[in-house]
Parts: C-alpha cells; sequence; structure tokens
C-alpha cells in the first residue's frame, strides 16, 4: 500500500472513530424519534478537514461498522434496521454531507466559505435527506415531518457549524497534505 493510500485509511479510520463516539451524545426528545445528537459535528469536522476521498471512506467506515453491529449509531444503537428506519436518512445524509463540505470548501478559501459549506451540508443536505426519508418511511406528512424532524435541530446544528469551522479550518491549517482556510 502506497503512503498516500494509508494516510486516507489513518484519516478514514480515526474520522469514523470520531463519529461514533460522538453519538453517544445523544438527547432524546419525547416528540420526535430523531435525537439531538453530536453525530453531525462529527461529519462537519470531517468534511471541513479531510480530503472528499478520505471524507468518504470515512463515512463508509462509520455506516458500515453501524450495519455490521457496532454500536456507533445515535445512543450506542446499531444494525440494519436503523438505517432503514426513520432516522435512516440523516445517517445517509451525513455520508454524501462529509463529501459535499470537503467538494465546497476552497484551498486557501475564506473562514466563510467553510462555514458556508457546512451549513449547505451539515443542514441543508442532512435535513432534507433526513425530513424526506422520515416522511416516507413513518407517512408523517412532510410539514409534520419538517416540524418534528428539522426546527427542534437547528439552533444546536448553527452552534455545530461555527464549532466545526473554526477547529475544522485550524485543525486542516496543521494537517500534512489537507486544505488551509484563513
Ligand atoms: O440514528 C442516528 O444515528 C442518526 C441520528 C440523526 C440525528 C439528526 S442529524 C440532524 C439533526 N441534528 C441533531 O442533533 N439531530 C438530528
Amino acid at each position: 500500500m502506497n503512503k498516500n493510500k494509508l494516510t486516507d485509511f489513518i484519516y478514514a479510520a480515526m474520522f469514523a472513530a470520531l463519529i461514533s463516539v460522538l453519538g453517544f451524545l445523544s438527547i432524546p426528545l419525547p416528540f420526535s424519534p430523531v435525537p439531538v445528537t453530536g453525530q453531525s459535528l462529527g461529519v462537519m469536522l470531517a468534511g471541513s478537514i479531510l480530503t472528499a476521498r478520505q471524507a468518504n471512506l470515512a463515512l463508509l467506515t462509520f455506516l458500515l461498522l453501524g450495519v455490521a453491529g457496532v454500536p456507533v449509531f445515535a445512543g450506542g444503537t446499531a444494525g440494519v434496521g436503523i438505517l432503514l428506519g426513520p432516522r435512516g436518512g440523516y445517517l445517509l445524509g451525513f455520508w454524501a454531507a462529509a463529501i459535499l463540505i470537503a467538494f465546497m470548501r476552497r484551498q486557501n478559501g475564506k473562514l466563510w466559505h467553510l462555514a458556508a459549506a457546512n451549513i449547505a451540508g451539515g443542514i441543508g443536505l442532512v435535513y432534507i435527506l433526513g425530513v424526506c426519508w422520515l416522511s416516507t418511511v413513518t407517512g408523517m406528512p412532510l410539514a409534520k415531518a419538517i416540524t418534528v424532524g428539522a426546527l427542534p435541530y437547528i439552533p444546536g446544528d448553527l452552534f455545530k457549524v461555527i464549532i466545526a469551522t473554526l477547529v475544522g479550518s485550524a485543525v486542516a491549517r496543521h494537517l500534512p497534505g489537507a486544505k488551509a482556510t484563513s
């Protein structure tokens, strides 16, 4: 295996582990099947720091571990049932979001570029896939799915955008081969 591939696998494993650990920060909401979770912060950090290829590998590893029964999904859950259940769209959204953020991030770009990428991927894309899936799987009308599956999470996820943008830009500057943001 060449050095670049090894680096990709090491970074992917580190971020799959980070997202899994942040999944234990999970707060159930009584009115929704979707918990507040730290996972999306890990997803935004992956997109903010890794290349698109590394982010893809990280999220693929995270999803495969969860499907294989390792308790990496929110609140220490696992299994294909979670992926096919009401929360599955958010999990697929995580995958797409990490790749989108990494693609949108500009080399030596401004901090607000990274913040915009985190909002587009970590909130926009995750919510679109999550809410549409939630509505389809549960039979909930779309408006209700937006009310219980998106609106309550916006303040917390905007806070995660700020953290991921500041931490991501600082870390990326010091990682070999990573893209710096100023
Ligand atoms: O079951 C899982 O592992 C996925 C949970 C998804 C939670 C979503 S992600 C976007 C929104 N922000 C949160 O803090 N929770 C929801």
